[in-house]
């Protein structure tokens, strides 16, 4: 089974997804897992590109793989980002890419932060941003519609994160999977 957490970048999904899978136990895959990271090719790093389309939706079939060997994977993106992120890749190529069946998560947690405190943790990074990140920080329609995107997707609960510790979102999101999962048996609370 697949916990997915998604989100704008600057919202937390990372140090959420990671609290998550310590306390469910689950192995944590981000998207890209770190041995597939992205070698930066400029055909590859071109936002519009349907190669990184391609290469993030494969990263998202192996997060999959991990999975379907029946550990329970918490991941740190999956499919919808990959989609989402590429709204604007167009073509049959594309078109063929966002038909396909790949596995839906059990449960989608998606992460949302005012702006202002998403804005500040982006631009406190050490690395540079990615193409996508100065994207999402240029346009606010782009912005807009991956987060519709994300926010509207099957399986998905939105919890806010501002204000609250990075503990207190993982609580909220071990007792939403708990219900998913268990049918409204609180399982946390049973050891
Ligand atoms: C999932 C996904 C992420 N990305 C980008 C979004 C982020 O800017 C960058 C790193 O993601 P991260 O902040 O979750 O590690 O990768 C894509 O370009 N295409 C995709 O399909």
């Amino acid at each position: 089974m697949i916990l997915a957490v998604e989100g704008l970048d600057g919202v937390g999904k990372t140090t959420v997804s990671r609290l998550l899978a310590a306390r469910l136990n689950a192995a944590h895959v981000a998207l890209p897992p770190p041995e597939l990271l992205l070698r930066t090719t400029a055909l590859l790093r071109r936002h519009d590109s349907l190669a990184r389309y391609l290469y993030y939706l494969s990263a998202a079939a192996a997060t999959d793989v991990v999975a379907q060997s029946g550990v329970l994977v918490v991941a740190d993106r999956y499919v919808a980002s990959a989609h989402a992120l590429h709204l604007h890749v167009a073509g049959e190529a594309a078109q063929i890419l966002r038909d396909l069946p790949l596995p839906a998560p059990t449960l989608t947690v998606y992460l949302t932060a005012d702006e202002q405190s998403r804005r500040a943790r982006l631009n406190g990074r050490a690395t540079p941003l990615d193409p996508f990140e100065k994207a999402l920080n240029d346009s606010e329609p782009f912005r807009t519609a991956v987060a519709r995107r994300l926010r509207s997707g099957p399986n998905t609960h939105v919890i806010d994160t501002t204000g609250h510790a990075a503990e207190d979102v993982a609580d909220a999101a071990v007792k939403i999977w708990d219900r998913v999962v268990h049918g409204g048996r609180d399982a946390s609370t049973e050891h």
